[in-house]
């Protein structure tokens, strides 16, 4: 478990992070959106005692970070895969790492296995393309096996087959009960990958909320096809219904649930040929949320409809 509690962080006059609290769970794939200059990675940061909290807290387990004995049995994270000593090979950056936190050798060849790096374990990191280098910097989140892990645009960099391998690693990690927190500006990845979402704009929380909860807030109703579309229309109206009619018999239907059009119907006698509730994509629905509250907030540009 992760919790951030009424957590504040200032850069000099610059509010980074403006009393935010949040909980990622354990078992999901919690997603953590926002535009850029949000303050999510200032957030993560702060979660792993990175950079001090000017007021509130973060906490890992029930305690701060710096207060861990152990941290990377406990949390890993990958914020920055170019942060690697460019001579060395991925197998002697791996090893410093696990020597560093009493991890043994072995757990090394593993991790580099898991990571599909197995091959180039000796090749020097410095050469490596920039998709391998997040690969190697999962490999070392991975290394002490921990039960809560951040991971900050894990795919930046991926071809799809290394996008793909993330996001199953990401799905087997909450399937074994691990914290799992992980910010991407991919929303289309957010959709297959998160189960829960924390939104955050300028600072402070916009939204945390479940995928499902989140396209069927913004959804856009039923569309109905029936062969007498306009005695139904008559009728869900006479319901409480909003009723748009379109071109070869469909309706455009708000304000009833499927069920509920579904009975009106067939109480009246209406055939009914098609009927499908139409959620906003998760593309749509974050960028309503957050319209105004990015860095560069431009007229026009993801503005409310
Ligand atoms: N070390 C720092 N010194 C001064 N300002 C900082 C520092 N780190 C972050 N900031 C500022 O804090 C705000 C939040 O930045 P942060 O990097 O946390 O956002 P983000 O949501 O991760 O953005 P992005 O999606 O672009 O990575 C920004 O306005 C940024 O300029």
């Amino acid at each position: 478990m992760i919790e951030v509690r009424e957590l504040t962080k200032r850069y000099g006059r610059a509010l980074a992070v403006d009393r935010l609290s949040f909980e990622v769970r354990p078992g999901e794939v919690t997603g953590f959106l926002g535009p850029n200059g949000a303050g999510k990675s200032t957030t993560m940061r702060v979660v792993l005692g990175l950079a001090a909290p000017t007021s509130g807290a973060a906490l890992v387990g029930g305690r701060p970070y710096t207060s861990l004995r152990r941290p990377a049995r406990q949390v890993g994270a990958l914020l920055d895969a170019g942060a690697l000593h460019p001579g060395r090979s991925a197998l002697s950056h791996l090893r410093w790492l696990a020597r560093e936190n009493g991890i043994g050798d072995a757990r090394v060849a593993q991790v580099l296995e898991q990571a599909g790096l197995a091959g180039v374990a000796r090749r020097r990191a410095g050469g490596f393309s920039l998709g391998m280098k997040q690969r190697l910097g999962i490999a070392a989140a991975l290394l002490g096996d921990p039960g809560i892990l951040l991971f900050d645009e894990p795919v930046n960099g991926l071809d799809p087959d290394g996008v793909r391998w993330i996001r199953e690693l990401m799905r087997e990690m909450a399937a074994e009960g691990r914290t799992i927190l992980l910010s991407s500006h991919l929303m289309s990845e957010m959709e297959l990958t998160a189960d829960r979402l924390i939104i955050i704009g300028r600072g402070r929380l916009i939204a945390d909320t479940s995928v499902r909860e989140l396209a069927d807030r913004f959804g856009q109703g039923v569309l109905v096809r029936s062969p007498r579309a306009a005695d139904l229309a008559e009728v869900l109206t006479g319901a409480g219904a909003a009723v748009a009619s379109g071109p070869a018999g469909c309706l455009s239907v708000s304000g009833l649930e499927v069920s509920d059009i579904g009975d009106l119907a067939a109480r009246h006698g209406i055939a009914v040929h098609e009927m499908s509730p139409r959620g906003a994509s998760l593309e749509e629905a974050y960028l309503r949320l957050t319209a105004g509250s990015g860095d560069h907030a431009a007229p026009g540009h993801g503005t409310a409809r």
